[in-house]
């Protein structure tokens, strides 16, 4: 290893600032209005001490886990992130190959640049869908069903983004998103930039349902036969309803702080959430996770598992 190899996830970072068009990176790294939330998912886990108990035998470690019945080697699984062709050519099939070699689960993004079956082709591997729910509902149910019969095992339900978050670099940068191969003949792809603001932005406003609630699990369950879980619960009240909603797993979540700014960060959620949910579904918790010592503290406050991005 040279002396220049990042050794932590900050310094892979740092890398792909240096190596990235800004545009990209500030999409990939940012957060909504004032990054505040951004700042504080990070710093709350810095906030929490362990601690240790001495002359416990750690000669053997075993960290595999099961969610929802599936074997991983680790309580730490893929988070769902759009677009990662823009950060390298072969997007999403590398992160499928890299978590299937980790044995562990990849949730694919429903805005990926590599398409359901070029993913699900590309090796063995445990995967799960993310789902956000477009206007047109054939769309949305063409592509879960697509994912179902390609051997996905579970949806994800975002719920978190009825209407995108304000994020002002990708305002800035006038950010175009990509071409996404999956929706090829279902909707218009064509990506052009606009005179002003987010592209990305306009699309969503255009195509995501903002009438999204909670029937729409109950619409969510009529069209697929997998377990759902449900992405973006902060609270324990939003965590009893998503079991009276009949879900198979919930996700503490603030879409990494891309979304509403001044939500609380999640690990400083987490404790309430698994008290509502009281170990009847498992828990799962994403945003700030950057460190070893930071999964092993979501674990010890009641999470199944988290999420990296
Ligand atoms: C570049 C980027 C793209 C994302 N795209 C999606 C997405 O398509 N669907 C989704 O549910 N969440 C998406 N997220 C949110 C992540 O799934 C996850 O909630 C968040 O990144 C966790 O916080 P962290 O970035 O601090 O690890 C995205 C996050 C990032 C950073
Ligand atoms: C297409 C976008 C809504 C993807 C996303 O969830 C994100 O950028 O955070």
């Amino acid at each position: 290893m040279g002396s220049d190899d990042p050794v932590n996830v900050n310094q892979f970072q740092q890398l792909a600032k240096q190596l990235l068009p800004k545009m990209y990176y500030d999409f990939f790294a940012g957060g909504a209005e004032d990054e505040h939330t951004l700042k504080d998912n990070i710093k709350a886990f810095s906030r929490i001490m362990i601690l240790p108990r001495v002359l416990v035998d750690v000669s053997r470690i075993d960290m595999s886990t099961t969610i929802l019945g599936f074997e991983t080697s680790s309580p730490i699984m893929v988070a769902p992130t759009s677009y990662h062709q823009l950060a390298h050519p072969q997007g999403e099939v590398a992160t499928a190959r890299a978590a299937s070699a980790c044995n562990t689960i990849m949730v694919m993004s429903y805005s990926s640049t590599r398409t359901i079956e070029e993913v699900a082709s590309s090796c063995d591997g445990v995967r799960f869908f993310q789902v956000y729910v477009y206007k047109r509902r054939d769309i949305t149910a063409h592509l879960v069903q697509r994912a179902e019969r390609n051997g996905f095992k579970a949806i994800v339900l975002t719920a978190d983004t009825p209407r995108l978050g304000r994020r002002e670099a990708d305002i800035r940068n006038r950010m175009i998103r990509p071409h996404l191969k999956n929706f090829e003949g279902l909707i218009s792809t064509k990506a052009d930039s606009l005179a002003r603001g987010s592209n990305l932005q306009a699309f969503v406003a255009d195509t995501f349902d903002a009438s999204l609630s909670w029937k729409d699990i109950e619409w969510l369950r009529s069209i697929t036969k997998l377990p759902i879980l449900i992405k973006g619960v902060l609270t324990g009240e939003d965590a009893m309803r998503s079991l009276e909603a009949g879900v198979d797993g919930i996700i503490v979540s603030n879409h990494g702080a891309r979304q509403l700014d001044y939500t609380p960060a999640t690990i400083s959620v987490l404790e309430e959430v698994v008290r509502a949910v009281g170990f009847k579904v498992p828990v799962l918790l994403d945003g700030g996770v950057r460190r070893g010592t930071d999964v092993f503290k979501a674990i010890a406050l009641g999470a199944r598992a988290v999420l990296v991005s």
